[in-house]
């Protein structure tokens, strides 16, 4: 409802704030032997391609020699699997400039066609696992990582890790980038890590690490780890683009364990408690029973799988299988009864959505008629000389009048 309420008001003037999506698909489509106007945003095919053809075949743009050149280059390196390539193409979907960008998304649907090829060959079943690991700020999370991975690899996997810091949106990265994490793992040839990207908005750095999913698993890396901090809105965003979203806890006292929003333990598929060795075992098992009795009180997300809560120490490796074993139960049950399959679908769109807000909102503060009249609407709405509901209708309007009403 709230889509088409978008949509509808928005019309045409939202299309015209987002040249450079329209400009790539179009591109692609051009490239791919698809000439005629194509565009699959709903809603607005039909009038596109009766009135708006022209305007868009404006944003064609062709890739010069070198930049198809370089595109094969790093398509090919990727496929086959080498590293330097996919690091490369991570740096090129990270990118701020505007052509690069466009690049990256030449890039992103090559490397997605080529993903959708080989998942049909799977029977339609997704190529690589992806997980999501939480935790806060000194829960374990990058020991755990580190002894999971090696164990991953030695059984013939290849796995990758990337980082959602929501620091260095603001700081820089100080909660995760700071120290080296994961030595032995980042040494391993069949692991991967890439550090979370050091700026840009949550929403900017959310995107690229999906695309960044995308890229690994065109690499052929069959089990994907996004690792964030438990600060933040990053988790929510975290869970919101994995298959399995596991939550890892400290065995601390009642006050630490203050940071961690209710909200992420009903996303929690699986909780870790972490660090039980040593004399941390007695208060890991107090913590898990806890969990345990919290988990059952909270609604079932999935008709396939009750969310579980289990000890691991990454210093002995105790219980470390356990929790692979449970993430595969999870894995399989999920993929059996079409959920795994379902969530992603859903996962799509909200990606899309989210996008789409965030490009919208920009667009909308810096469009100059907006910023014109916002300071003054802004200080009529805290006065109290026009309702809140007016203020933005005016606003709103101003967005999508054409320059010269
Ligand atoms: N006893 C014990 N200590 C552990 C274990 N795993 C991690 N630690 C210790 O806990 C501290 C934090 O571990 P990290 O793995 O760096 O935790 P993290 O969650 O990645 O930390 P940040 O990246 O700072 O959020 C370190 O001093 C580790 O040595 C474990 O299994 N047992």
């Amino acid at each position: 409802m709230h889509h088409m309420y978008c949509t509808a008001r928005f019309g045409l003037p939202l299309l015209r704030h987002i040249p450079s999506f329209l400009s790539i698909r179009t591109l692609w489509l051009h490239k791919r032997g698809f000439t005629g106007c194509q565009t699959t945003i709903p809603g607005h095919s039909c009038r596109l391609r009766r009135g708006k053809s022209t305007a868009l075949s404006q944003h064609i743009q062709e890739l010069s020699g070198p930049e198809h050149r370089l595109l094969n280059k790093l398509y090919e390196g990727l496929i086959t699997g080498k590293r330097a390539s996919l690091a490369e193409c991570i740096t090129l979907v990270e990118t701020q400039h505007p052509r690069k960008k466009e690049l990256a998304q030449v890039l992103l649907q090559r490397v997605l066609a080529y993903r959708t090829e080989q998942e049909k060959r799977n029977d339609g079943r997704p190529l690589a696992f992806r997980v999501g690991l939480s935790g806060p700020p000194g829960a374990g999370k990058s020991s755990f990582i580190e002894v999971v991975g090696k164990m991953l690899t030695g059984r013939g996997h290849k796995v990758s890790v990337l980082a959602v810091d929501p620091s260095s949106c603001t700081t820089g990265g100080s909660l995760m980038g700071d120290k080296t994490r994961m030595t032995e793992l980042s040494r391993d040839m069949n692991a991967f890590i890439r550090p979370s990207p050091t700026s840009g908005t949550l929403g900017g750095v959310t995107r690229t690490t999906n695309e960044a999913v995308v890229l690994c698993e065109g690499a052929g890396y069959d089990i994907v780890l996004v690792e964030t901090v438990g600060v933040g809105q990053s988790e929510f965003a975290v869970a919101d683009m994995v298959d399995m979203f596991v939550l890892l806890i400290p065995p601390a006292g009642g006050d630490e364990l203050q940071g961690i929003k209710r909200g992420i333990i009903e996303r929690a598929d699986l909780v870790v408690v972490t660090k039980s060795d040593g004399d941390l075992v007695v208060p890991a098992r107090r913590i898990q029973t806890e969990y345990t009795s919290a988990l059952k009180l909270l609604r079932r997300q999935s008709k396939s799988w009750n969310p579980k809560v289990v000890r691991a120490s990454s210093h002995s490796g105790e219980g470390i299988p356990d929790v692979w074993a449970k993430m595969e139960a999870y894995r399989d049950a999920m993929l059996a009864s079409g959920e795994l399959q379902g969530r992603r679908r859903a996962q799509q769109k909200v990606w899309m959505w989210s996008l789409i807000q965030e490009n919208v909102l920009c667009h909308f503060q810096n469009h100059p008629r907006v910023r014109e009249a916002l300071p003054h609407l802004e200080e009529r709405v805290t006065t109290g000389a026009v309702s809140p509901g007016l203020a933005a209708d005016l606003l709103l309007r101003a967005f999508t009048s054409s320059p010269s009403s």
